[in-house]
């Protein structure tokens, strides 16, 4: 009698939701690297069976992790962005990328349009205020009026025009700054990131990142958005020149900014915590039940996909 073929191994940097490594352990070798006392030892052990790293967006796959697995055939990303990934690495030994890309376009651009309204309306101050009593002492500050603004999308794919989607209903005069204009947006294009800052009062980057985009937003761009223009990054902490923007947020070069993304999260900068003038988010842009469900879903598909001899349902390379 032949021996039922052994499930692929893949390799887990970090967990997923139960609700996928229920039906992953159920169909796969996992290798719960995160869970390894001896990462090197852990790889050195299981290398030559790996076929598969299923990875998460901030996890992402290093060249050094890539050449240390020699029979690898895919990486499955559970995040859209694949920054952390080396695809040159992939490309150069055939190994195939998926990512999870759409599921997640309506929960971010909520959460930059959600973020946008608490930055100008004071929304987290405002709860703040009510807490900690000071309402009886007197009326909140003024806040910004957020409808019928000008608003500059910074990466205009899927994303970002689901972005201005959602605030066409708030009235607002969009642009958008891409590298080539696009035939089916009426919205007015920018070729130049400190022009379209110059001319809108809220900036919304929603860029990948990597090295193309590396400090895009940086202290020239700021000093076009100036002290009336706000800064709302959902995309990744790399395309903004953190130094420049601390500094233009202590000096009130700009009035304000609300991140989702960081450099070094979950350890970001302390002088991001001492300001008055900033929303801070914990890198959740796809955080709701809802898309981590879809997300999961699609990064099995496309394990599924690979290992049944199938197109991948979302290839990156
Ligand atoms: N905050 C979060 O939780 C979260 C969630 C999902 C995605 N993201 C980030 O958002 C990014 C965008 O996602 P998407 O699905 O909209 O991607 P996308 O590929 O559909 O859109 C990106 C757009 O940026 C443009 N672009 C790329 N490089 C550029 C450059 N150097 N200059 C100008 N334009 C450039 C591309 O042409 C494209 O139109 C992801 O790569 C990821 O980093 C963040
Ligand atoms: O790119 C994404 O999907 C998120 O930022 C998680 O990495």
């Amino acid at each position: 009698m032949t021996a039922a073929p052994r499930p692929p191994h893949v390799l887990m940097p970090g967990p997923y939701p139960e609700w996928d490594m229920v039906p992953m352990q159920a169909s796969y070798t996992l290798l719960r690297w995160w869970e390894a006392p001896d990462r090197q030892a852990f790889i050195a052990e299981h290398a030559a069976d790996i076929r598969a790293v299923a990875t998460r967006g901030e996890l992402g796959a290093s060249a050094e992790l890539i050449a240390s697995l020699p029979a690898l055939e895919l990486i499955a990303c559970y995040g859209v962005g694949t920054d952390g990934i080396d695809l040159a690495a992939c490309r150069a030994r055939g190994i195939r990328v998926t990512n999870t890309p759409d599921v997640l376009n309506g929960d971010v651009a909520d959460l930059a349009v959600g973020l946008t309204l608490a930055l100008q309306r004071s929304i987290p101050a405002g709860d703040r205020f009510v807490r900690s009593g000071e309402w009886a002492k007197g009326p909140m500050p003024l806040a910004t009026r957020f409808f019928g603004q000008r608003v500059g999308i910074a990466g205009f794919g899927r994303i970002g025009s689901t972005i201005a989607r959602r605030l066409s209903g708030f009235e607002m005069e969009l642009g958008y700054f891409s590298r080539t204009a696009r035939e089916d947006s009426a919205h007015r294009h920018f070729g130049s990131l400190a022009a379209m800052a110059d001319w809108c009062d809220v900036l919304i980057v929603i860029l990948p990142g990597g090295e193309a985009t590396r400090g895009i937003v940086d202290a020239e761009v700021l000093q076009a958005l100036g002290p009336k223009g706000w800064l709302v990054n959902v995309s990744r902490g790399t395309t903004v020149d953190e130094g420049a923007l601390l500094q233009a947020l202590e000096q009130r070069a700009i009035a304000g900014a609300a991140l989702d993304v960081f450099q070094n999260e979950p350890r970001i900068d302390p002088r991001f915590a001492a300001l008055d003038n900033v929303v801070l988010h914990p890198h959740h842009g796809s955080g709701t039940e809802q898309t981590r469900r879809a997300m999961g879903e699609l990064v099995r598909r496309n394990l599924q996909a690979h290992f049944g001899g199938q197109p991948l349902v979302t290839p990156v390379a």
